[in-house]
């Protein structure tokens, strides 16, 4: 049965990493379902399989058992249907702004009228159509990070998939951008799935945190951000009484993973 509101479905999803030297397994039985227009984040030890399962999600890599479904739709190969944000900006320096946004469009062969039209729209709305013929090199790492959202939502995908893209920016520009982001998917209506390493970001921003743990990459537990935290900005998010407790017990998990760890190498953790 096909229920519409889905948007992502991974069922039963293991992905080994085979290599000439060895086999090493990524991400081990995991279920996962993000419905239409939430906002989940992915969080967990380095190596817990975030980056693997976004790949996967984006049919970048295929699994080794199981099935990830986009909008009902079995993945098997990238789509234009989902985009794809990373930490770095990836603009190509030789072209301005307003080529750069359509990169996009370009190689999915939907460059037209109205698309152009759309992307100056987003422009406008991120604050950067005065700067379309400026060149990358003459806009700050923020501006160049909004750069990449509006390439990224260029080709109105449904689905998100943004992996640390805040991480290399100072923090001040960090929160502009969290609010930012959080603004433009409501007001699009899309779904996203935000991979970090930043457990108030996480709080901040998302609907539902997803919490993995490594060797190999399970899903430890699912926490539904309070609907008080939801309601908010990112920014107001982090100062509304309800961030902090939240806050405590997604780093309690974190604690129990290391203590874990610690207790399976023989150390009883740090
Ligand atoms: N191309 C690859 N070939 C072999 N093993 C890989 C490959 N990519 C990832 N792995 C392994 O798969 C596991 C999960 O890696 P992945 O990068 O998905 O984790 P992550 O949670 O995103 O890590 P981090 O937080 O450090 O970015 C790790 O053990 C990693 O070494």
């Amino acid at each position: 049965m096909i229920t519409l509101d889905v948007v992502v479905e991974i069922c039963d999803l293991t992905h080994i990493y085979v290599t000439e030297q060895r086999a090493s397994l990524a991400v081990k039985e995991i279920n996962l379902t993000v419905r239409s227009g939430e906002f989940v984040s992915l969080i967990g030890p380095s190596g817990c399989g975030k980056t693997t399962l976004l790949s996967l999600i984006a049919g970048l890599i295929h699994p080794t058992v199981g099935k990830v479904k986009v909008n009902g739709s079995l993945v098997t190969g990238p789509s234009v249907k989902v985009g794809y944000m990373l930490q770095q900006d990836y603009l190509f320096p030789w072209r301005t702004i307003w080529e750069n946004a359509l990169v996009g469009l370009e190689i999915s062969g939907q460059l037209n009228q109205a698309s152009k039209n759309y992307v100056e729209h987003l422009l406008n709305e991120m604050g950067l159509l005065k700067f379309k013929d400026f060149m990358p090199s003459q806009l700050s790492g923020g501006m160049r990070q909004r750069v990449a959202l509006v390439r990224t939502m260029a080709t109105e995908p449904d689905l998100l998939l943004l992996d640390e893209p805040f991480s290399a920016l100072d923090y001040q520009t960090k929160l502009q951008l969290e609010d930012l982001m959080v603004e433009t998917l409501l007001t699009h209506h899309k779904t996203a799935l935000l991979v970090t390493h930043d457990i108030a970001e996480a709080i901040a921003m998302s609907d539902r945190i997803v919490i993995l743990e490594p060797n190999p990459g399970t899903v430890r537990c699912e926490v539904e951000t309070p609907e008080e935290l939801r309601n908010l900005l990112p920014l107001e998010a982090r100062e509304h009484p309800a961030f902090t407790p939240l806050f405590k017990s997604v780093w309690e998990q974190f604690e129990a993973m290391e203590k874990q760890k610690g207790v399976a190498s023989g150390h009883g953790g740090v």
